[in-house]
């Protein structure tokens, strides 16, 4: 394919994209593989190149296109040469998509302490959760750097290819972002006791309480079966037995009963936003609403409740959302203080981050991390 007829790929794929935003339909990753599946023509380096100007038009724009041509013309103008199956030539005044790191009816809905900058949608690194020690695993990933915050944390360039890895097959890491590792931390979690990661879903917290205490009960809990799934395959890779729990919306807290009262740590990494992973899915800046956002709410405000009558006396609930939302992190964490007076809040035991109303916050400008929430309640004494 010449450059001009990959723009033209890009052109139909971004229009597929962006009505698949409007519609809540697949995500972008889906739409390019099925682009090409009916494209044999298309080589390997052909495939890459039209992938990386959709993500880079993505990333480019932080309110939906008007249209796919729209949406490549500020980053690759160039192309619109009117050259044979490229896109027709464009004019000077030919409107394009504006520059922008966050929907203008979000910024309002920022925390304070999350700062605008491209850091927020640049590609981000491979993170690692290995088995620790982490050290004898440096030779064997060359281009990996120990991470700052997590003790278990191995950074890779970001698009490092680890599925074929050996250290990868023979389940010495799995693929976590540094941020999700700290909260895994925040749990403390020990041999013996009983954790509940009550939003589990493929369970990659729970992998990593798991590596962190071998010797803990620890019950994943979600209502997807199929994300619930693929914690099986996971955890024998890993070599970790972890019990899951399938439950059943509204019932919910039918299906916890008999643990009430009985849970170390509840772990609570409840659905959100996803504000703080856009460097990972810049594509869920154009699929947010309002009315999402508001449902969000409500689900987090419905999972805490769910999570406090578990924790025993003396025990904790840890809080986590990837989120940048102060209504998500601090908000929500206050108004659980206000619901529940037998619980308080406590440090979170982690350095990373700043201090955000009762937790504490994780960006990527500050922490090299994915944007993250998070927040530690004891039950009183
Ligand atoms: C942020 S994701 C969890 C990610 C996961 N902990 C991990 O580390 O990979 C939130 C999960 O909450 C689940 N969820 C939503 N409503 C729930 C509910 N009422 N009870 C339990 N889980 C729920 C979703 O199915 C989703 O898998």
């Amino acid at each position: 394919m010449t450059p001009a007829a990959r723009a033209q790929a890009a052109i139909e794929i971004l229009d597929e994209v962006i009505a698949s935003a409007r519609s809540d339909g697949p995500p972008a990753d889906a739409i390019v593989t099925a682009y090409f599946k009916t494209r044999r023509y298309a080589g390997s380096k052909d495939r890459r190149a039209v992938r990386e100007l959709v993500f880079q038009a993505v990333r480019h724009s932080a309110e939906v296109p008007a249209t796919g041509r729209a949406a490549l013309l500020p980053i690759a103008r160039e192309l619109f040469d009117g050259s044979p199956h490229g896109p027709a030539s464009a004019a000077s005044e030919e409107p394009e998509a504006k520059p922008g790191i966050v929907p203008a009816w979000l910024l309002p809905e920022l925390s304070p302490l999350a700062e605008v900058t491209s850091a927020l949608v640049e590609r981000a690194p491979l993170d690692l959760r290995a088995k620790p020690p982490r050290e004898p695993l440096l030779p064997a990933l060359p281009d990996a750097e120990p991470t700052p915050h997590s003790p278990w944390g191995l950074r890779l360039p970001p698009d490092t290819r680890i599925s074929d890895h050996p250290a990868y097959l023979e389940g010495r890491v799995e693929v976590q972002d540094e941020g999700s590792q700290l909260i895994a931390l925040a749990c403390a979690p020990i041999a013996g006791q009983r954790l509940v990661d009550l939003c589990a879903g493929a369970g990659g917290k729970s992998l990593a309480l798991a590596a962190a205490a071998p010797g803990a009960q620890i019950i994943a809990c979600d209502i997807s079966l199929p994300r619930l799934r693929q914690l099986g395959p996971r955890a024998e890779r890993a070599g970790a037995t972890i019990a899951t729990r399938l439950l059943d919306p509204p019932r919910e807290a039918d299906g916890l009963a008999d643990l009430a009262g009985s849970a170390d740590v509840v772990l609570v990494d409840a659905p959100c936003s996803g504000s703080g992973t856009w460097r990972r899915n810049p594509e869920g800046r154009w699929r947010l609403t309002p009315e999402r956002l508001e449902r969000l709410l409500g689900t987090q405000r419905r999972v805490l409740d769910l999570a406090a009558p578990l924790v025993k006396p003396g025990g904790r609930l840890v809080y986590a959302v990837c989120s940048l939302l102060a209504r998500e992190g601090a908000g929500q964490s206050a108004e659980f203080l206000s619901r529940h007076s037998s619980f308080e809040a406590e440090d979170t035991g982690i350095a990373a981050g700043r201090c955000d109303g009762v937790g504490r916050l994780l960006t990527p400008a500050h922490d090299g991390t994915d944007g993250f929430f998070m927040a530690r309640f004891r039950v009183r004494p």
